[in-house]
């Protein structure tokens, strides 16, 4: 799940966690158990699902989950951290420099504060909104050929179902639900458990010949407050 020359550095990242992450608030006391089953290993599991080289972003990355674990477990793909909150922006800038990650770039700011400065591969989101508010913050991030990768668990089919109208209005494929899994980490699965696993939410553009993404100059949440969203060329 990772690689072996990254274990050691995915060992400090888990004690930075269960340390520093809980003093400053980063994280409850009581994910300090199941960091690795609940956390680590539930977010190295999106690394299975990129491609080679990707760019990546991932939007209200907290803690750096599951963007700092994808960054450890695929060392070739380039990650932005997404946070607004100084706090975590700290953390993750600590953690990154600490640990010698130079595929991490932290930016503070809100998801729509970066449309139409860059768009990525691949964009990734876990715990941040409903999928209906989160396509309105990604999509727009999102690269013609791209995807975005939102971490669901069991509400995945719920929330697709609330974001039909959302979905056609930027002009998005049907979203797939995929389960990602691994075999067991020893000494770190619950009793019982045979596999780790994560439900990711797959949502790509339906024609992406055909997608007009927010310009520089020409961003989402600005002054005036209006919504900006990718629209399908007509
Ligand atoms: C519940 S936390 C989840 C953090 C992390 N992804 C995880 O799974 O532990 C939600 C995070 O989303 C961030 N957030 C909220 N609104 C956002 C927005 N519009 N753009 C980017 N991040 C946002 C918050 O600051 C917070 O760090």
């Amino acid at each position: 799940m990772f690689p072996s020359d990254r274990l050691s550095l995915v060992e400090r990242y888990a004690e930075l966690l269960a340390t520093d992450g809980v003093v400053r608030g980063l994280i409850g006391p009581r994910e300090v158990p199941r960091l690795w089953d609940r956390h680590l290993v539930n977010c190295a599991l999106l690394a299975t699902a990129l491609p080679r080289d990707a760019r990546l972003a991932d939007i209200g990355s907290g803690a750096g989950l599951p963007g700092l674990v994808v960054a450890l477990a695929r060392p070739d793909v380039r990650v932005t951290l997404v946070e607004p909150l100084l706090r975590r922006t700290t953390f993750l800038e600590e953690v990154a420099a600490g640990l010698g990650l130079d595929n991490v770039l932290v930016r503070r700011d809100r998801a729509d504060a970066v449309h139409g400065d860059e768009t990525y591969d691949v964009v990734t989101a876990r715990a941040v909104a409903p999928l209906e508010r989160l396509l309105g913050w990604c999509m727009p991030l999102v690269a013609p050929a791209g995807f975005l990768l939102a971490m669901k668990g069991d509400s995945a089919e719920e929330e697709i179902d609330s974001a039909r109208s959302v979905l056609r209005e930027l002009g998005c494929a049907a979203p797939t639900v995929e389960v990602l899994s691994a075999p067991p980490v020893a000494g770190s699965a619950a009793p019982g458990t045979t596999s780790a696993q994560t439900r990711v939410v797959r949502v790509t553009w339906a024609d992406p010949a055909r997608v007009s993404l927010p310009t520089s100059g020409g961003r989402g949440g600005g002054r005036s407050g209006k919504r900006r969203s990718p629209r399908r060329k007509r």
